[in-house]
């Protein structure tokens, strides 16, 4: 099966069609889909009936081998979908499809797994009655094969209950992170997220915090499901640090509301780490994206520190960088202590260091004490402990009557 890369310019586009288009090449052979060709057409419309005029329609059935795919570059409607096979008479598929059986391919945990079949039934729904039949079985469709409306009737009627159940199922899962996620703020600690564009490095940076290794690897997507781990920064500041799916452009809208469980985190966490790739030619334009998804999933106002990665490949010179910036290389292990400190100094702005005394009988201070925080020092004295801890300013008038006076 080799593909037919299909892209069109139009007046007011919000993309480069360049960079688009050769992203839909990565993502192709992601699909391990071998691309033998592109078109490009200019228009001041994209036509609703084929996406592509008329004439171009005909032009690329005479570039058509039989079992050839054309992948056009933003999701099609349904419509177009049924008149292009109609027309073409071979596989027609997009870009959001194309990211779809990536994810597919990629999901591991329960949840992603049901993130993506959410995703993806809702995709294919309104697309059914367009599919050709050997086409949609190839999709996963139910298993019954058959034509006609009212198998494709029938079709859809399973594929509504699947849907069903698979969101009831991920709403499940969801509610019990949810109660994680409360008793790690009843703890007190700090949640760090790190967001930004596939491939930046992402995973990479958490490894180099966390000894509990996840996933890094360069391809599109490397990782889909969000991972948390406890990590343990200078002066005894503990926090949890949270890896999250890629974005990309054109992220695909079912896609982005399937994942919203499991991006949630990013709405609570304190700080958020803008993993950026600066070696990327398309950098500006990979942080703008994700900026948008990240407005999209309704977080704003969280502090953010952009920390642009990979200046190892010296393309970094030539940027405007955004504010609070950190460069840095995780391969080469360039600034990764600035990094560390200006997380710190983010986060723990409002921190300052108290000593307690807690006498023995108060145990149930002492044990919430122990829970919440990263002991700097701690002594068993006659009638009581000493604790040293940083702790936000805020929360220090719980245990006002505690306060260590030293004898001197
Ligand atoms: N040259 C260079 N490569 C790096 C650096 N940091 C990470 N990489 C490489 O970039 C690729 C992607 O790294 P990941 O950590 O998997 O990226 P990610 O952001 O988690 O990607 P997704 O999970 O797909 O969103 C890997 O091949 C890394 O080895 C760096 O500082 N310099
Ligand atoms: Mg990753």
């Amino acid at each position: 099966m080799k593909a037919i890369l299909v892209g069109v310019e139009y007046d007011h586009m919000y993309y480069d069609l360049d960079i688009s288009m050769n992203e839909l090449r990565d993502l192709s052979e992601a699909c391990h889909i071998e691309v033998k060709d592109v078109v490009i057409q200019k228009l001041s419309l994209i036509s609703p009936k084929y996406y592509i005029g008329k004439g171009k329609v005909e032009e690329l059935k005479h570039m058509l081998d039989e079992d050839d795919i054309v992948i056009f570059n933003e999701e099609l409607t349904p419509l177009q979908v049924k008149n292009l096979t109609d027309a073409l008479d071979v596989e027609v598929t997009d870009r959001s499809d194309l990211i779809l059986r990536i994810f597919e391919s990629r999901a591991q945990t329960k949840e992603a797994k049901l993130q993506v079949e959410i995703a993806k039934n809702q995709y294919l729904l309104p697309r059914l009655a367009g599919m050709k039949e050997e086409l949609y079985s190839q999709q996963g469709g139910s298993g019954f094969r058959g034509s006609g409306e009212k198998q494709i009737e029938l079709d859809r009627r399973i594929i509504h209950r699947e849907l069903i159940q698979a969101k009831r199922e991920l709403a499940a899962i969801v509610k019990q992170r949810q109660t994680q996620r409360q008793l790690r703020i009843r703890n007190q600690e700090k949640v760090v997220c790190l967001v930004g564009y596939t491939n930046s490095g992402k995973s990479s940076l958490l490894n180099y915090f966390t000894d509990k290794k996840v996933f890094q690897e360069d391809m599109l997507f490397a990782s889909l499901q969000t991972a948390s781990r406890q990590v343990k920064l200078k002066n005894h500041h503990r926090i949890i640090m949270s890896d999250t799916v890629g974005f990309i452009n054109q992220l695909p809208h079912h896609l982005v509301q399937a994942f919203r469980s499991t991006l949630e985190e990013v709405k609570e966490a304190d700080l958020l780490v803008h993993v950026i790739d600066s070696s990327s030619p398309y950098c500006d334009l990979q942080i703008e994206t994700t900026l948008n998804v990240l407005e999209a999933l309704g977080v704003k106002d969280t502090p953010m520190l952009f920390v642009y990665n990979k200046v190892d490949q010296d393309r970094y010179a030539f940027l405007q960088p955004k504010e609070p910036a950190v460069f840095i290389s995780v391969k080469e292990k360039i600034n990764l202590d600035l990094l560390e400190d200006k997380i710190i100094e983010l986060l723990f702005k409002d921190y300052e260091l108290i000593e307690l005394y807690i006498p023995y009988d108060k145990g149930e201070v002492y044990s919430q004490v122990k829970q919440a925080y990263e002991m700097i020092k701690e002594e068993y004295l006659e009638d009581g402990i000493y604790l040293s801890f940083y702790i936000d300013r805020k929360q220090i008038h719980k245990y006002q009557d505690y306060i260590y006076k030293s004898i001197n």
